[in-house]
């Protein structure tokens, strides 16, 4: 089965009202593969600008959230629910992204309760894994992923609104990209695990990479069998994000 391209933007904690603005009308103006409905694209502002963003931006691209709560309503300070971002047009959320497990403390539990709540109530979800360098050069790679993974699976998300994204800690932010090698080589790893869900989840999972994504690296990237799109974070906020949507050939 042919998996559409997804191309995510992840703006993390950056931006004003004035700067995300550019972004849309840059968006918007440019001539997207998404307009011919072969790819598509999602960005995520943070959650002030989440109304603005959809608000402005062109129909065919969606808006994600970068975190949602596991609960319908109430008394949780400073959380935003399902509900209140589906009610906004907001049809995504990131979950699981290194910065919030590393920075902000969130376990491979609360990332796969919130994934599953997400899921079941009808929210797609950019779910995301990695290791770290540490765990890379002690050739746990596959474990820690694995081990990511599993938990998700206890939790028996509905995983047609479910895409992986790959970002190993190391090539956040930093300049490293990982080489067509190591990016696909965890991406068909990934896939393999997924059989263990069925060969339907395997073969219908988009699996993205992320980590230093550019507009120089991208078209090698996306020519791997099992890498199916990018999340981009830094270079999302730039121009080239349209080269970067527009390079899968
Ligand atoms: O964390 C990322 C996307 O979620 C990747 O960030 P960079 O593209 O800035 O390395």
């Amino acid at each position: 089965m042919a998996r559409k391209f997804f191309v995510g933007g992840n703006f993390k904690m950056n931006g004003t009202l004035s700067s995300i603005k550019e972004i849309v009308d840059n968006l918007n103006k440019a001539e997207l593969d998404s307009n011919r409905d072969i790819i598509e694209v999602v960005v995520s502002p943070p959650a002030l600008y989440l109304l603005p963003t959809r608000e402005h931006l062109k129909k065919e691209i969606e808006v994600a959230a970068q975190n949602v709560f596991d609960k319908p309503n109430g008394a949780f300070t400073g959380e935003i629910s399902v509900s209140q971002l589906k009610d906004s047009n907001i049809t995504w959320t990131i979950l699981g992204h290194s910065e919030r497990r590393t920075i902000l403390g969130e376990s491979d539990e609360v990332v796969s309760t919130k994934t599953k709540y997400a899921t079941d109530n009808g929210l797609g979800v950019i779910w995301c894994c990695g290791e770290s360098l540490e765990e890379r050069e002690a050739g746990n790679t596959i474990s820690v992923i694995t081990k990511q993974l599993d938990s998700l699976k206890s939790k028996n998300p509905d995983w047609s609104k479910i895409v992986i994204a790959y970002e190993p800690i190391w090539a956040i932010g930093t300049g490293k990209v990982a080489t067509t090698e190591q990016a696909q080589d965890v991406h068909k790893a990934i896939r393999d695990w997924l059989k263990g869900v069925s060969d339907k989840v395997s073969d219908e999972t988009r699996i993205l990479y992320g980590g230093s994504v550019n507009e120089n690296n991208c078209a090698e990237l996306s020519k791997q069998p099992d890498i199916d799109g990018f999340l981009v974070g830094g270079a999302s906020l730039k121009p080239a994000f349209v080269k970067i949507i527009n390079c899968h050939q």
